[in-house]
């Protein structure tokens, strides 16, 4: 089984935690599935929360409504992918971009789904190059300050977030303590998000194996 077929398995079983009312809908190749997923049993839902016009754009085309977060309050579910993910649920997030909506939508929501493919599971973050939203004026004294963390910072050149910022993908960061070092790079002047959701990690975990998606909820 291919891995896009994993995350699709993936995104198939978190239907079950869809139970009503308005959801959270994350972004990037396997919430697109989940989207199309959700079409299915759209009249279940009164719509969603999106964390990307490129979820919007596809939710929409499911005719499924998109709401705007300042118009319906805390949300009870929330589901979305993820780079990497420890055995704490504390993930790497932001490959596609679309990270600081996501840390602000898995913020607002009760319930945090995360589904991948098995090989996101790791024992320590950091393979993947760690995603930085940053304000454009602060770009390079950004890079300086995450160099001197250890880490090799790489300009997504040409990419705009959704917000109008850039991206920094950072190297070589061994995470070992993924809450300290989310409120290290968060406070660095300039630096909007930092990829790392520790301080608001995942409550349930879905994993698409050869043999199966695997469930693990924290409750
Ligand atoms: O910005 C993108 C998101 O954080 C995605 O959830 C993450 O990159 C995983 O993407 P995919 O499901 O395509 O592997």
């Amino acid at each position: 089984m291919n891995q896009d077929a994993m995350k699709k398995q993936a995104a198939e079983a978190a239907l079950n935690y869809v139970e009503g009312g308005v959801i959270g809908v994350g972004t990037g190749s396997t919430v697109n599935h989940f989207i199309d997923a959700l079409a299915t049993v759209k009249s279940r839902i009164e719509g969603a929360v999106s964390s990307s016009e490129a979820s919007s754009v596809r939710l929409a085309a499911h005719g499924i409504p998109v709401f705007d977060l300042n118009a319906v309050g805390a949300l009870s579910l929330y589901v979305d992918g993820a780079d990497e993910t420890n055995a704490q649920f504390q993930l790497i997030k932001g490959g596609g971009g679309a990270l600081t909506r996501e840390k602000i939508v898995a913020a607002a929501s009760q319930k945090f789904v995360c589904i991948g493919d098995e090989t996101k599971l790791v024992k320590v973050l950091g393979a993947f190059p760690l995603p930085v939203e940053v304000i454009p004026m602060a770009r390079s004294y950004v890079a300086r300050e995450l160099v001197k963390l250890g880490g090799t910072p790489i300009w997504r050149e040409g990419f705009v977030t959704d917000n109008g910022n850039v991206i920094l993908d950072v190297r070589h960061l061994e995470i070992t303590d993924p809450i300290q070092m989310e409120q290290q790079i968060n406070n660095l002047a300039g630096v909007v998000t930092v990829g790392i959701f520790a301080l608001r990690p995942a409550d349930v975990l879905i994993l698409g194996t050869p043999d199966g998606a695997k469930t693990v909820d924290k409750g």
